[in-house]
């Protein structure tokens, strides 16, 4: 077996020897994105989309719908300023092999779309997307008139055999696994020759924020979508067929990845500021500013952006994260240094991440001499004098950016396989050094 080094290697996370005080621009989000492209993809007419998100997780999107024939052609946008891709939406067509790396968005949000190519669509990834849940996508598309072969665990690696196109209809689904599946099968709603009514059966449904975030967009590019919010029933979305358009879209920061830049500042006492923080986002991340104010920080938004401002102390929380699970990493490297204990809640579908979340969390805090314990759907943290030591990550971004959070006021923790954060934020090395003003 050959070992990556860039697996074994440890970073060692930058102690602060003082407050941070910084500006930090975080790059475009992963989720908005991700969505842009199949948007654009499935679009009748081309579409710009301005300063996407350049990481694995939204590279990969790029690479299968080109893989599909789509075009997109990666420049500088018209106006000459930033980085801007231009996407021609020229056809979906197969055979084509799809590596959907371990990115949820990609192995969820592509299969509808590979179900109205017109040929197989052969999908695979990490081992991790073998274990990641795919059944409500598989069996929805099944029923909507789809035909995929699959090994009978409704996951990966399985091909789509797109028919050029699909019935579309009513679907039944269980998301309380995760809300992709709802996204996925909205995203390529309009483009199936009934549309699609989507009906959630389970018992909870996670990411909330991130479902409006999908009729936000279908919405911006003419699609007609109603949801429970709009006077529809209760966890139904209907998608109506009809053509998209090719919109000039502006990609917001990711405010999920602005998370260890905020808790910088909390856990130094220090001040960062976010420039180009909106003011309206279906964001998840946008609740960091108040759960890292009830953990101890001040913020304002303005015109430039967020400042947030640390005070010194940190405290514990008790918080039901089922909305923005994908917060839950960086909140427990939070509570781990903070004042008094923590309660993190309503986020067992975090078992099925990039790793399992709550193992993960638990078992590299208390290395470092923490005392943590899993519940059934979440994180009971108590703080405790912490020490040094390797922060493993499992391939997962959000494990590295939480150890690092912990090494800024912890000294002599070493973060393996830093590289991991390429998945959604290639740059955070440095972006972390620089906000050190190392
Ligand atoms: O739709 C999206 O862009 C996402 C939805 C959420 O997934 P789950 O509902 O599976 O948690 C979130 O955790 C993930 O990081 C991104
Ligand atoms: C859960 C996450 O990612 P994915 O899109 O792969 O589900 C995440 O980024 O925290």
């Amino acid at each position: 077996m050959t070992v990556n080094p860039a697996h074994t290697a440890l970073w060692p996370a930058p102690h602060a020897s003082g407050a941070v005080d910084a500006t930090v621009h975080v790059p475009g989000s992963k989720s908005v994105t991700n969505r842009a492209l199949v948007l654009a993809a499935l679009a009748s007419e081309p579409g710009w989309l301005r300063r996407p998100l350049r990481s694995r997780d939204t590279l990969l999107m790029a690479a299968a719908l080109r893989a599909m024939g789509v075009g997109i052609e990666e420049g500088i946008g018209p106006d000459g300023t930033g980085e801007a891709w231009r996407v021609l939406p020229t056809g979906l067509h197969g055979p084509a092999t799809i590596d959907v790396g371990n990115a949820g968005t990609v192995m969820r949000f592509l299969p509808p779309v590979a179900a109205l190519a017109d040929g197989p669509v052969r999908f695979d990834g990490d081992p991790r997307s073998y274990e990641r849940p795919l059944h409500g996508v598989i069996d929805a598309l099944r029923v909507l008139g789809a035909r995929i072969d699959d090994d009978g665990r409704g996951a990966l690696p399985m091909t789509v055999h797109g028919g050029g196109a699909l019935d579309g209809g009513p679907v039944e689904i269980d998301a309380s696994s995760s809300s992709q599946f709802v996204s996925a099968l909205l995203l390529s709603g309009p483009r199936f020759n009934q549309g699609v009514e989507v009906r959630h059966i389970g018992s909870t449904l996670p990411s909330m924020p991130h479902i409006r975030m999908t009729v936000d967009m279908l919405r911006s590019v003419g699609a007609q979508v109603d949801t429970p919010e709009s006077g529809g029933e209760p966890n139904v979305w209907r998608v109506t067929p009809g053509a998209l358009l090719g919109r000039d879209l502006t990609v917001e920061p990711d405010l999920s990845n602005a998370q260890p830049f905020l808790a910088a500042a909390l856990v130094t006492g220090g001040r960062v500021v976010i420039p180009d923080w909106p003011v309206r986002t279906t964001q998840p991340g946008d609740r960091l500013r108040e759960i890292f104010t009830e953990m101890g920080g001040t913020c304002e938004l303005t015109e430039t952006g967020l400042e947030f401002t640390g005070s010194g102390k940190i405290h514990g929380i008790d918080v039901d994260l089922s909305e923005v699970g994908e917060l839950t990493p960086g909140i427990a490297a939070v509570a781990a240094l903070a004042d008094s204990p923590s309660t993190l809640r309503g986020v067992a579908h975090l078992r099925l991440h990039e790793t399992d979340r709550l193992a993960a969390l638990t078992k590299e805090i208390n290395e470092l001499g923490g005392d943590v314990t899993e519940t059934s759907d979440g994180l009971h943290i108590r703080p405790r004098r912490l020490h040094g030591g390797v922060f493993h990550t499992y391939d997962d971004h959000r494990m590295a950016t939480a150890g690092a959070i912990i090494g800024l006021a912890v000294d002599g923790v070493e973060i393996e396989n830093v590289a991991t954060t390429a998945k959604t934020l290639p740059d955070f090395p440095d972006l972390w050094d620089r906000m050190l003003g190392n």
